[in-house]
């Protein structure tokens, strides 16, 4: 409590509707407060920050113009919505954001009903908001009743093929709908691309119309005064580049750029938006990421989502690692790979950091692509650089590849062409909860034919991997490890393919075998060391390969032991389902084989650390001694009491 801002005008905001009673004044004052409590908020709990502070005054101006929840705001990927969540009853609360039972870090129907739409990957806000367009025009019910539809959208997510299918059909359908582009030059990276360019262009070279042109077009949506060209609105007038011809063509009303962080821009304009609109509205915002904290606005890649941090001096308070990042050990594995293979190329979709190929951009800045927020085209753009002859990488994160899986089918798989999927952050994410688990990728792609698909349990495993999928030319393969660090073991200074199909029995026991897939085979691990004291020594295996099984591996520990367990982090369908369909086919439960299959729970779980999610998720050690006793017959000394 002892370093909290001082935010008279916020505190008498208990939701959006409070705003009305203020002066245009005093709604910057209010900006001001909510910029402050946001920062104040972050640094106790880490998170998205920069984002929202880019968004202060566009958030304060649009709920103090605008009726939430009768007007339905959707914030695309929602990162940007903690001043949105401060604003709209959840103040008291913010400093729970990203924590088990606390509020999520993103837009979420179930949590307000000023969040008319869930949201965390992006590009999705314009189609939904055109579907509350369309719903409130034929008289869809809602407990609110529909009035406004408000896309707000960044200029990295306006890279998405998604945002371009919505104004297409937006454009068409021709219904008052506004799309609100938030363009502050940056995704989490340096944005790439044409469009970016576009966008930069649109107000640095576009040509200034003259107020009586300008009145012709969509200016023409400006109150009296500015039209009536008083000085400041004659400034502002000027500072209007009416070209937006992309958006025009589509059929919106292009307006704009304005300064996002002036209320005497905004708060008009926006006015006259509400007062004026018919048809579908661009309105293109001109923002900072990280606004009004030094630390967030000189590194806004930094301050995009950042750890708890010393407000004064923006350290960040992070816990030194004990192994390297299971992120950085792929991005120096592929390193190693491409100095000998010149075919070895990268792809990434807005992710260089998130998935280390910044570090393989320096190397071979030639061979690496950031071809933005654009998963689907990153697979088929890798596609091609496959059937071309070259070899490339394509690091995506499990939730975000969910994005191209046509691509990954139709592509990728039924060409049999040699993409190399490195699916990161695969399996329990923490913090950003259901919408970022890489939950789904082992079953979305084990059920491909000719796919090759591995999960990593270690991160010298992950090398290995690594030069497995380099020397892989048969057909796609793919090899998932998760977010944050390895385990420690010692690392191979380059890898050496692994036999394709294969697995390797850690420990050899009796009685029970457990096989694991990926990471969590260290539980496993410690779970046999507390079986050792009950004189149980199970038989280890780790399964490496989900696809092509390890038939010999997994009949054999199927023949020599009473009870299977197979152990993996990832939804049913993947890896368990596919050993249990081997042994149903093999008869080998007609022979009285005691099997199990742990997997993520049907559940979708929500943010918490990852050692809690993975307690909801019965994925732990003591989780796997249980499953064993279970197996064995013998239920432990607790459980037998419950
Ligand atoms: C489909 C998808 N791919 C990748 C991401 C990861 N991601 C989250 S925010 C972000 C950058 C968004 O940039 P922009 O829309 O300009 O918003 P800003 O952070 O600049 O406000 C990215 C790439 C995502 N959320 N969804
Ligand atoms: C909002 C979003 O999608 C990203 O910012 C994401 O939170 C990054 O996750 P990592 O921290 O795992 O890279
Ligand atoms: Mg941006």
């Amino acid at each position: 409590m002892t370093n909290r801002p001082k935010t008279p005008l916020l505190d008498r905001v208990n939701t959006p509707a409070d705003l009305k009673a203020f002066s245009d004044m005093e709604l910057r004052q209010v900006a001001d407060e909510l910029r402050a409590e946001t920062i104040s908020a972050v640094s106790e709990t880490g998170g998205h920050l920069g984002a929202g502070l880019g968004v202060v005054e566009l958030t304060v101006a649009l709920h103090s113009v605008f009726d939430a929840p009768r007007d339905k705001i959707v914030w695309d990927v929602s990162h940007q919505t903690y001043p949105h969540k401060i604003l709209t009853g959840r103040r008291d609360r913010i400093r729970t954001i990203r924590q088990k039972d606390g509020l999520s870090g993103f837009t979420k129907r179930s949590e307000s009903p000023y969040d008319p739409f869930g949201a965390a990957h992006s590009s999705t806000s314009i189609s939904a908001a055109l579907g509350f367009a369309v719903a409130r025009d034929l008289g869809g019910d809602s407990d609110t009743g529909h009035g406004d539809a408000i896309a707000v959208i960044g200029d990295g997510a306006m890279s998405a093929g998604m945002a371009y299918e919505a104004m297409n059909n937006a454009g068409h359908m021709g219904k008052r709908m506004i799309i609100i582009l938030n363009d502050n030059e940056m995704s989490i990276a340096p944005p790439t691309g044409a469009m970016s360019s576009y966008l930069s262009r649109l107000y640095t070279e576009a040509p200034f119309h003259t107020l009586k042109d300008a009145a012709k077009g969509a200016v023409s949506f400006l109150p009296e005064p500015f039209r009536e060209g008083a000085k400041r609105a004659k400034e502002m007038i000027k500072g209007m580049a009416m070209g937006g011809t992309l958006f025009e063509e589509l059929g919106f009303s292009y307006l704009g750029p304005i300064d996002g962080h002036d209320m005497t821009q905004l708060l008009p304009v926006l006015r006259a938006i509400k007062a004026r609109a018919h048809g579908p509205i661009l309105l293109h915002v001109l923002t900072k990421k990280g606004k009004g904290y030094e630390h967030a606005e000189t590194r806004p890649d930094r301050g995009h989502a950042t750890a708890k941090f010393d407000v004064a001096s923006g350290e960040q308070k992070k816990s030194t690692p004990n192994a390297p990042a299971y992120t950085k050990v792929f991005a120096n594995a592929l390193i190693r790979e491409a100095e000998e293979d010149s075919r070895i190329c990268a792809v990434t979709a807005a992710m260089p950091d998130g998935t280390g190929l910044d570090l393989f951009d320096k190397k071979f800045p030639s061979r690496c692509f950031d071809v933005g927020i654009a998963e689907q085209h990153a697979v088929t753009f890798s596609a091609g650089l496959a059937a071309g002859g070259m070899k490339p990488f394509a690091a995506i994160y499990s939730t975000f590849l969910q994005r191209g899986y046509d691509q990954v089918v139709h592509d990728v798989a039924i060409q049999r062409l040699p993409v190399r999927f490195a699916i990161d952050r695969a399996g329990l994410v923490g913090a950003d909860g259901a919408t970022h688990a890489g939950s789904y990728d082992v079953a979305y792609l084990t059920n491909l034919p000719g796919f090759t698909v591995m999960a990593a349990a270690d991160e010298a495993e992950l090398v290995h991997m690594v030069a497995t999928a380099a020397a892989h030319d048969e057909g796609p393969i793919a090899f998932r490890y998760p977010r944050g660090e390895g385990v420690g073991v010692e690392m191979p200074e380059r890898g050496t393919p692994l036999q394709i199909g294969k697995g390797r029995t850690i420990q050899k026991g009796s009685g029970v075998a457990i096989l694991s897939f990926g990471t969590r085979l260290k539980e496993v691990q410690e779970a046999a060391e507390k079986l050792e004291a009950r004189g149980i020594r199970p038989t280890i295996a780790d399964a490496r390969f989900a696809k092509p099984l390890d038939r010999e591996l997994i009949l054999q520990l199927a023949e020599e032991h009473d009870g299977l367990i197979t152990v993996e982090e990832g939804a049913v369908g993947g890896f368990g389902s596919h050993v249990a369909q081997l042994l149903a086919e093999e008869g080998v439960f007609d022979a009285g084989l005691r099997y199990r299959s742990m997997v993520l729970p049907d559940i979708f779980i929500d943010q918490a650390s990852p050692e809690d999610m993975y307690a909801v998720a019965k994925l732990n050690a003591e989780d796997i001694e249980a499953k064993v006793l279970d197996v064995m017959g013998i239920a432990r000394m607790s459980e037998r009491r419950a």
